[in-house]
């Protein structure tokens, strides 16, 4: 399965990055497809004009909806498919999670919608929600100045989970948050060298007791979820 990746934006320019590391591998590799819009494309005056301010009044401005509306109907369509899953990054979203981006890896269509300003019209998302699979997604409870860096972090952390986009699988399988891992934090990592500035891996890593080991590991997760991530062990 190719899946294809959608970004509208008024920094398309953010989307570059995509291009290299891991993600720019699986690009290669035919795994995600990566289209980036400027969506001042869609507009029609001098000054491709995007926003306006706000009905009611308030602060700052407000993305109008008539941009938006064009480049849906230029870039996804004007049929109802719920197989294309939309998403608005927005402080206001339900957090984002591993679970999600577990979701997110098996859709084959996915189209970001990243604002700007004080945020898009609100008929925007109203009216992708008549048309296809809308997540409203929040990274976390801090403000960023629009929805590009959420984005590509949503992308990062849902690529990564596509089948054949990782060389080795299994190392999802230990990772903070993965599924089967009691909602635990990761473990205290170390590679060699085994003494490095006075400190030293601990002895246990290196006794190749396997069983002690893993036991070490989960004391280690356990300790660290309860001082750190106490909500995770509700
Ligand atoms: N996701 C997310 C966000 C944002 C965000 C997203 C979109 C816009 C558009 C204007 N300002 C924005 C902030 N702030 N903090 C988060 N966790």
């Amino acid at each position: 399965m190719t899946m294809r990746l959608d970004y509208l934006s008024i920094f398309p320019g953010y989307f570059d990055v995509l291009d290299i590391s891991l993600l720019g591998k699986a690009v290669d590799n035919g795994l995600v497809e990566v289209h980036a819009h400027d969506l001042r494309d869609w507009t029609h005056d001098r000054h491709r004009t995007v926003d306006d301010t706000p009905c009611g009044g308030g602060a700052g401005m407000v993305m109008k909806p008539d941009p938006w509306g064009e480049a849906f109907d230029g870039i996804i369509g004007i049929e109802p498919d719920p197989s294309v899953h939309v998403i608005f990054p927005t402080p206001s979203g339900i957090p984002f999670t591993q679970s999600a981006a577990q979701e997110l890896s098996t859709v084959e269509r996915v189209v970001f919608c990243c604002g700007r300003y004080e945020g898009i019209d609100h008929r925007v998302i109203d009216y992708a929600r008549t048309m296809w699979t809308v997540h409203e997604l929040s990274l976390g409870d801090y403000v960023l100045n629009g929805g590009e860096v959420a984005a590509l972090a949503i992308t990062e952390a849902v690529v990564r989970l596509i089948p054949g986009f990782m060389g080795n699988p299994e190392s999802l399988a230990e990772e903070s948050f993965s599924p089967g891992q009691e909602r635990l934090l990761e473990y205290p990592l170390f590679t060699r060298p085994v003494s490095w500035r006075g400190m030293d891996v601990p002895e246990v890593l290196m006794s190749g007791h396997h069983g002690r080991i893993a036991e070490w590991r989960r004391e280690e997760s356990l300790l660290l979820t309860r001082d750190r991530r106490p909500d995770l062990t509700d």
